[in-house]
C-alpha cells in the first residue's frame, strides 16, 4: 500500500490497536512503519477536534451494538441483585433531593469482560486526547449508574471540592430504543446561556470539560442507564506534596 492512500482514509480497528499497542509498549519492529505514518490520524480526530473547539462533543457508536447491550445486561442483572447503592453528593448521605441515582464504581482488577472492552475504549481515547489536545491525563474511574422512573440529578460541575483531578466527564448511555418523549436527557449549559439536550441513547458517549460544564439530568419515564466515567490529571495538591 502507498504511503498517501494511507493516511486518506480512517484506521481500521485493528490499526488503531496497533497503534494504542505501541503507544503503550512502544513498536514491535513489523508494526513499526504503519504507525509512524499514522501518528497524527485516529478515529477519534473528530471528537478532540470537537472537544478543543467546543469543551464538549458527542460520539455515537463508542462501543458496538453487542458490546453496549452487554453492558446493559450487565447493569441490569446488578441491580436487580442491588448491588448498586443510593448515591451521595459528598459527604451529604440524604443527598436524594440533589441526586436520585445508584451507583457501582467499576473495579479495575476485577472488571467483567463486557467492562473490559469498555474499558480499553476510554484508554484508546485518554492516549489520543493526550497526544492531541496534551492534557496530561493519567488514570480514569467509571461507575454504573441507574435512574429509576422520576429521579433526576441537580444542575451540577463535576469537580469534586479540594481536588482538581478530574478533567473530562463521559457519559455512556446504555439504553435501547430511547424515544425523547421519555425525557431523561443531559442538560448541559453552555457559556452563551443556552443548553443542549442530549438524551441517553444506547451507544451514545457525551464527553465535556468537568471544570467548565455545568449540567443536570431531568427525570425520565423509565429506568435509565449509563457508566459515568472521569479521566482525570494528577490532582495539583497531590502534585505539591510530591515535590
Ligand atoms: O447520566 C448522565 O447523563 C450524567 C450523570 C452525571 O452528571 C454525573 O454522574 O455526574
Ligand atoms: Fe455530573
Amino acid at each position: 500500500m502507498k504511503e498517501d492512500e494511507f493516511l486518506e482514509r480512517p484506521l481500521t480497528e485493528t490499526e488503531i490497536e496497533v497503534l494504542v499497542d505501541c503507544l503503550i509498549r512502544g513498536p514491535a519492529p513489523e508494526q513499526a512503519i504503519n504507525v509512524s505514518v499514522n501518528s497524527r490520524s485516529s478515529e477519534f480526530d473528530i471528537a478532540t477536534t470537537a472537544l478543543a473547539g467546543n469543551g464538549w462533543c458527542v460520539v455515537p457508536n463508542f462501543l458496538s451494538r453487542i458490546q453496549t447491550q452487554a453492558l446493559s445486561t450487565e447493569c441490569i442483572d446488578m441491580h436487580d441483585a442491588q448491588l448498586l447503592t443510593p448515591a451521595r453528593v459528598g459527604a451529604d448521605r440524604a443527598a436524594t433531593l440533589l441526586r436520585g441515582d445508584s451507583t457501582l464504581w467499576f473495579q479495575p482488577e476485577a472488571l467483567s469482560t463486557r467492562q473490559q472492552a469498555f474499558a480499553d475504549r476510554i484508554e484508546a481515547l485518554r492516549i489520543a486526547l493526550n497526544r492531541d489536545l496534551f492534557l496530561g491525563l493519567v488514570d480514569s474511574e467509571s461507575h454504573y449508574a441507574v435512574y429509576r422512573p422520576g429521579a433526576g440529578y441537580a444542575r451540577h460541575l463535576d469537580c469534586l471540592r479540594n481536588n482538581d483531578s478530574r478533567v473530562i466527564s463521559a457519559v455512556f448511555y446504555l439504553n435501547e430504543e430511547w424515544q425523547d418523549a421519555e425525557g431523561g436527557a443531559l442538560r448541559l449549559y453552555l457559556a452563551d446561556q443556552s443548553h443542549h439536550d442530549v438524551f441517553p441513547r444506547a451507544g451514545t458517549l457525551l464527553l465535556f470539560l468537568s471544570a467548565q460544564f455545568e449540567h443536570e439530568v431531568l427525570p425520565a419515564t423509565r429506568d435509565r442507564m449509563s457508566i459515568a466515567c472521569w479521566m482525570m490529571q494528577r490532582a495539583h495538591s497531590e502534585a505539591r506534596a510530591q515535590l
